[in-house]
């Protein structure tokens, strides 16, 4: 049997306090496997009816990243244009992405139309397969922090556009773009609360106790 005692129980805590959302790359490469071996562990993730629904797909290709950030760059006016005034002085001012710089790109689908799992646990909530697909991709949230590998998650996108794309079947639906390299600096406050978008606020706020 695993055990796991406090000294392993105050670090993982710490993993959850340094874990960030990183838009801000070193131009290091990755070393050679880190994404393989991140995907690998994203698959140990739960998943409703062990369904494992998640579809990665390693974005190598320049001309496949250029369109991404063409896309990008497009879905973040549109987003600007939906705000005024200081809102979207501010929104202007943020860095949403670290597609030009992340050396590494992955992009996660979940597969609708997989008979794994046997549909234990989604007839009432089909939705619980894009629930784990996220599962999954937290799971490598984390576990790329452990290698102090950062993580940022892009979902500035069209995702009918990234299906053309990225060329992936039909049944895949598309769940998040992630850049994924060294990142600049470490921070234990998110990047938006620094850049006074939003603050978080303690458990509470979002607790209720019947
Ligand atoms: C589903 C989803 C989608 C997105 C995000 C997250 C998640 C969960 N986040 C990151 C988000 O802004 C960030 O998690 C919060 O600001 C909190 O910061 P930390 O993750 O704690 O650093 C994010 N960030 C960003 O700069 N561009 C984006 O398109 C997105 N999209």
């Amino acid at each position: 049997m695993v055990e796991f005692d406090d000294s392993f129980r105050q670090h993982l805590r710490e993993l959850f306090v340094w874990r960030r959302d990183v838009r801000r790359f070193r131009s290091d490469p990755l070393p050679e496997g880190a994404i393989d071996r991140l995907i690998e562990t994203a698959c140990l993730s739960p998943s409703v009816g062990l369904s494992q629904p998640w579809r990665f797909v390693i974005v190598n290709d320049t001309a496949t990243r250029r369109a991404v950030v063409e896309d990008f760059r497009t879905c973040n006016a549109d987003a600007l244009s939906c705000y005024s005034g200081d809102r979207a002085a501010r929104y202007a001012t943020l860095k949403l992405s670290g597609l030009e710089q992340a050396p590494g790109h992955l992009a996660v689908f979940a597969d609708k139309g997989s008979d794994i799992g046997h549909g234990l646990g989604r007839a009432t909530m089909p939705e619980t397969t894009e629930y784990s697909v996220v599962a999954a991709i937290t799971a490598m949230w984390l576990a790329a922090r452990a290698e102090g590998i950062g993580l940022g998650w892009v979902s500035i996108l069209n995702p009918a556009r990234m299906h053309a794309v990225l060329d992936v079947p039909d049944s895949w639906k598309f769940i998040a773009y992630l850049c994924i390299g060294y990142p600049e600096i470490e921070c234990d406050r998110p990047e938006l609360e620094q850049a006074k978008w939003e603050q978080r606020r303690s458990a509470d706020a979002f607790t209720l106790r019947r």
